[in-house]
């Protein structure tokens, strides 16, 4: 039985493709977006986001990362417009960073890697659940937001307070009435492009949505993120850093963008 999947030396990246091979797969996640070669598309929509502060009930460490998950049983925080056709419920957020200020992000703008990206996760109606949408290429579509250091941002405050009883692998605790659509830039301009989870099982599902306008972080911020723990407790202490999947080959495929 082969151990799970990680971001370390032996079970990081570059080792996925030995129990996932879909890792080489025509359409992986992230990409390195180039401005200059998204074309517009004046047919994309505007997004519209509808969330519902009282579906949210949980967080928890993951062991990869930290997600806020959201009650999905009903149409009352969805994702529609956009790029995407039908309506996409949101089922869960969670942020990827890096050890260092100067990465993080698993996208990135003509080269440029941002400290942190938060991911909005969510699945196409037309199927029955998440876990059966994610098997079809028109399964999933992931919100991606940039953050930027800069200011503090108050707005993160809520989430990063509640990593204090989160700190290591497995650890869970309510976390209700949160909207994420707080965590949102002002602007919802962005690029689109075809893609797959970022992570084990790298299924190739994943309308990607990455939003241009970043939202801020502080250094201190940064630093709680940081305080959570790949490891379990009673487990060799590992920081949850560096989380984040390198750029993946575009192979032919095209991004737009939905702003002139
Ligand atoms: N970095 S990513 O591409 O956004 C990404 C990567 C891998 C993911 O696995 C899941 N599973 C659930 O959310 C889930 C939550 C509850 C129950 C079943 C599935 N979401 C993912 C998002
Ligand atoms: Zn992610």
């Amino acid at each position: 039985m082969s151990h799970g999947w990680g971001y370390g030396p032996s079970d990081g990246p570059v080792n996925w493709c030995k129990d996932f091979p879909i890792a080489n797969g025509p359409r992986q996640s992230p990409i390195n977006i180039i401005s200059g070669q998204a074309s517009y598309d004046s047919a994309l929509k505007p997004l519209k986001l509808n969330y519902d502060p009282s579906n949210s009930t949980d967080i928890l460490n993951s062991g990869h990362s930290f997600q806020v998950g959201f009650v999905d049983d009903t149409d009352s925080s969805t994702l529609t417009g956009g790029p995407i056709t039908g309506t996409y419920r949101l089922k869960q957020f969670h942020f990827h960073w890096g050890a260092s200020d100067y990465r993080g992000s698993e996208h990135t703008v003509n080269g440029i890697k941002f400290p942190c990206e938060l991911h909005l996760v969510h699945w196409n109606t037309k199927y029955l659940s998440f876990g059966e949408a994610a098997s079809h290429p028109d399964g999933l579509a992931v919100v991606g937001v940039f953050l930027k250091l800069g200011a503090a941002n108050p707005r993160l405050q809520k989430v990063l307070d509640a990593l204090e009883a989160i700190k290591s692998k497995g650890k869970q605790t309510t976390f209700s009435n949160f909207d994420a659509k707080t965590l949102l830039p002002d602007s919802l301009d962005y690029w689109t492009y075809n893609g797959s989870l970022t992570t084990p099982p790298l299924l190739e599902s994943v309308t990607w949505i990455v939003l241009k306008e970043s939202i801020s972080v502080s250094l201190t911020q940064m630093g709680k993120f940081r305080s959570l723990k790949f490891s379990g407790d009673g487990e060799a202490h590992c920081c949850m850093q560096d989380n984040y999947r390198p750029t993946q080959p575009l192979k032919g495929r095209k991004v737009r963008r939905s702003f002139k």
